[in-house]
């Protein structure tokens, strides 16, 4: 059966990721042919650095495919079939603050999660809405695939501010931790897997995984983490690969695990559960912004920018990663009906039984060209019950915020947080990320 082939636009062209992508779209083109491929950001510059590169890419791997890179929306949006994006609105610049105001507390500073993520989605909710827009207004059969964090906020947004639009937000978190399950287990793929998953997204645990025999496979795993967290067996050996931080992490989600132990647990969960550790554990003078620009940011444009002057990509040092073959999958399943399990970000609508049904939830859907059908996942625990009804209430009462400029609501979310100690700090907080946001942020009375 021929395919047809496919028209994208990459919103957010100067991401550190769209390499990553791009890779993925070429090694995939026998199962995702492409005939036009264009970015789109607003900062020309930043974004032509990786274009430049994917030109030089296209053109010696797959001459066939229409490449171009622009700022205009109109350009940029008309005759796409998919609009994946991943744009960081404010930059890393923005991401360094979000994380270092709230260390001024003695509050852990994170690109998603508590004050960090809370400043984060006010300045995402506009961006993302503005690109749903233009893709409706220049091509509106397209989906968008939205990467564009903080997913949650992202995603409650969404819902309330373009609640028919073709939107799907994902997130790769799932993904990275199950690529290091099947390590654990010793399976080829994480696709071996079936699993069952509920919570909001950076908010989760996996409560069944099998093979396509069935068998279970929590006992294993389960014995693994609640010992090593997520740290795989080549790196317990010293073998490991992963930046210091992110192997903090992944160590830490056995104390994570050591809270519910008939699940696993998504990692993002120790700043909930251990929010002090994670501040000890943080340097106010150089966070995780930091360590992206100082690496992946500087590996990205320096490869690009050596690959534009030498115009050949043969050598090229530019990987596919977890975050790139989820989108793909997604973008298949979607064009051609594949029925792909998939984790994603929906409305609860009664997915999972005793939860708000205007909540957005991360759970495995089956996905073809209507888009995702969750998966119900029944009832969950008081204690994940609890925990969860508290952190939607902080995620809508940030779009609250966002759309009625109101400073009552967004201190209110902030003094939710289980990451913020009281409402005292709470106000510190958040004056001080008004000041800081007063370029992206809507105003608040
Ligand atoms: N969902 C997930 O699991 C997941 C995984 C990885 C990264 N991400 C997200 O992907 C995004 C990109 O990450 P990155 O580290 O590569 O960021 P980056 O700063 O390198 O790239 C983001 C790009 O977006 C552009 N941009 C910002 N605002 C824009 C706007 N309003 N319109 C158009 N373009 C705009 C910037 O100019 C920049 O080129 C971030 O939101 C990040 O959090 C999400
Ligand atoms: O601190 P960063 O910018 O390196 O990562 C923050 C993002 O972390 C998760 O995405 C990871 C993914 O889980 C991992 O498998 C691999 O693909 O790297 C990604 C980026 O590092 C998380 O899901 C994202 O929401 C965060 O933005
Ligand atoms: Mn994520």
């Amino acid at each position: 059966m021929t395919l047809k082939k496919q028209s994208i636009v990459v919103a957010g062209g100067g991401s550190t990721f769209t390499p990553g992508i791009v890779m993925m779209l070429l090694e995939n083109l026998d199962k995702f042919p492409i005939r036009s491929l264009k970015f789109y950001d607003n900062d020309k510059e930043r974004q032509k650095q990786i274009a430049d590169a994917t030109e030089v890419i296209i053109k010696e791997r797959a001459p066939e495919i229409e490449f171009k890179a622009t700022t205009d929306p109109e350009e940029a949006f008309t005759d796409v079939d998919f609009v994946m994006a991943h744009i960081r609105v404010g930059k890393y610049a923005m991401r360094e603050k979000d994380e270092k105001i709230p260390m001024k507390y003695g509050v852990i500073g994170q690109e998603t999660c508590g004050p960090g993520g809370i400043a984060y989605g006010m300045r995402s909710i506009g961006g993302v809405v503005e690109i749903i827009d233009y893709m409706e207004k220049y091509s509106p059969d397209a989906w968008m695939l939205n990467y564009s964090n903080p997913a949650a906020i992202v995603a409650e947004a969404t819902r309330r501010l373009r609640p028919d639009s073709k939107i799907i937000n994902i997130c790769d978190m799932p993904v990275g931790i199950e690529l290091r399950m099947a390590e654990v287990l010793g399976l080829e793929s994480r696709k071996e897997m079936d699993v069952r998953y509920y919570g909001l997204n950076h908010f989760g645990w996996w409560t069944d995984i099998r093979d396509k025999e069935g068998n279970d496979l929590m006992p294993k795993l389960i014995d693994w983490v609640k010992e090593h967290g997520y740290i795989t067996p080549k790196e317990l050996e010293g073998a490991s690969e992963e930046e210091p931080s992110w192997e903090y992490t992944f160590g830490k989600a056995k104390e994570v695990q050591w809270l519910d132990p008939d699940t696993l647990p998504n990692t993002y969960l120790k700043y909930y559960f251990y929010p002090q550790d994670e501040a000890e554990h943080s340097d106010i003078n150089y966070t995780r912004a930091n360590e992206v620009m100082d690496n992946r940011e500087k590996h990205v444009f320096s490869e690009c920018n050596r690959i534009s002057n030498i115009k050949t990509a043969e050598d090229a040092k530019l990987v596919a990663d977890d975050h790139a073959s989820y989108i793909v999958d997604l973008a298949r399943a979607i064009a051609y009906n594949t029925k792909e399990r998939m984790l994603l970000i929906v409305p609860n609508h009664g997915v999972i039984e005793n939860f708000d049904a205007e909540g957005m939830v991360e759970v495995p859907c089956i996905v073809g060209s209507q888009g995702p059908e969750p998966m119900t996942q029944g009832s969950i625990p008081r204690f994940q019950k609890g925990l969860m009804e508290q952190q939607v209430a902080v995620e809508k009462l940030v779009v609250d915020a966002w759309i009625t400029g109101s400073y009552q609501k967004l201190w209110q979310a902030l003094t939710l947080s289980r990451i913020v100690p009281n409402a005292r700090v709470a106000k510190q907080i958040l004056d001080d990320l008004i000041e800081a946001n007063e370029d992206f942020w809507p105003v608040l009375k």
